[in-house]
Formats: C-alpha cells, structure tokens, sequence
C-alpha cells in the first residue's frame, strides 16, 4: 500500500516540477485556477442535486461542504512514437466525487460507454465533468461514474489539469437517506473515504496499475 502511494506520489512531484521549470509563476496560477473550478464544481453540483429533486446545497453538503478537498493534478504525457501502444492513463474511474477538466488541444481522452471507447473531442473553452466513484455512491446510482482512459499523442506532448473534488478522508460516504427508501434499497455500503480509497487500491493488480 505504502509502495503504491509512493509511486504516485512521485509521479506527481516530478511532472509538476517539469512544469515549474517551464513556465513559472505555478502558485499564482493554480490559486486562480482552483478558484474559478470551486465555484464551477458548486454550481455543477448544484444543479445536480436540484435534478434529483434536493435542495440546492445537497450535493456539496454531503460532501462535507468547506471540508471538500480540491486537487489540481497536471498530467503531463511526453510524446511517443508507438502511441497506440503506449497508454498515458490507464482506464479507471476516479475515486472522488467529481472531477472537472480543461481538456488538452492534443486529444487522448477516451470515454467507455456501451463496451466501446469514445474519443473526446477537443471543444475550445469547454469543460468536461467526469463523475466519480463517490458522486455515484451518494446518489445510490443515479449518477454513474464514467469509466475512462488517456492516450499519448506520436508528436506532440499533452499536458491535462484535472481538479478532483473529494470528501475529506474521514468522512462518512454513503447513499443519501434522502434517495433510498423500501422501494429503493442502498445499493452501496456507506464506508469511511479513507477506507474506501484502500479498499480500492489493495483491488488493483500491479500490471494494471493506473499511471497517475
Ligand atoms: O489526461 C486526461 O485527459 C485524463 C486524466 C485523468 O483521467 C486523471 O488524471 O484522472
Ligand atoms: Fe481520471
């Protein structure tokens, strides 16, 4: 477990320095980012909770409000001559709640739906939503999370900036009271963030490790 949160970990450091080194000024930047992707993640969520018939705040209080945490993540995937063997992200679902995506100009980002994948079109200024496996969980299936995978490009290097939003790790995360009933039984186990995420990583075989 440690092993596999170190791997990670280090992924993440040393990509995100690459981008130090290029460009500068990250602090001010990802600040501002982040910013603008909480108010975006509120009113998404908002809007969500206002579809399956809660009050506004539903969604965003169930994951504990404030307490949410948002993590950038910069992907950053050099170029590789055998593109279509070589896999940037390998397929996964994300383990929070939701995650919103300034997509790359440089595609590689594919969708699973009805057993095929789906490539994403660039759309300029866009934003795509990637629901977690924590958003499905509360809304007991209602919304489902998306499963999904990032491929290399053979010239250009791709660079992505996901922001998760997450409960935080000792909150309880289960379907809400609100959306189960006899007619609609819990269909996932109410568990504690952190357990989930161990649970989930103990699950995954090291050749299919995701690479993020
Ligand atoms: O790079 C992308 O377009 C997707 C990355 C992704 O799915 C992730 O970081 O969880
Ligand atoms: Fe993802």
């Amino acid at each position: 477990m440690f092993y596999v949160k170190k791997i990670l970990l280090n992924l993440n450091i040393k990509f995100s320095s690459i981008y130090i080194l290029e460009y500068g000024g990250i602090r001010e930047v990802t600040e501002e980012y982040t910013n603008h992707m909480k108010r975006l993640t509120e009113k998404i969520l908002g809007w969500l909770s206002e579809g399956l018939g809660l009050p506004r705040v539903a969604l965003t209080q169930s994951m504990g409000g404030d307490t949410a945490e948002y993590v950038l993540r910069i992907n950053f995937y050099p170029p590789t001559q055998h593109s279509e063997l070589t896999i940037g992200a390998a397929a996964h679902s994300d383990m929070g709640a939701i995650a919103l995506l300034v997509p790359s100009e440089v595609p590689g980002l594919q969708a699973f739906k009805d057993e095929q994948w789906y490539d994403l079109n660039y759309v300029n200024s866009a934003v795509v939503v990637i629901i977690g496996d924590q958003l499905m969980r509360m809304t007991n299936g209602r919304f489902k999370n998306v499963f999904h995978r990032a491929k290399t490009d053979r010239e250009r290097l791709r660079i992505s900036w996901p922001v998760f939003v997450a409960p935080r790790d000792d909150m309880s995360v289960g379907p809400l009271p609100e959306l189960t009933g006899d007619e609609n039984p819990p269909k996932f186990e109410t568990l504690i963030y952190k357990d989930y995420i161990d649970q989930k990583i103990k699950g995954w075989a090291l050749e299919d490790l995701p690479v993020y």
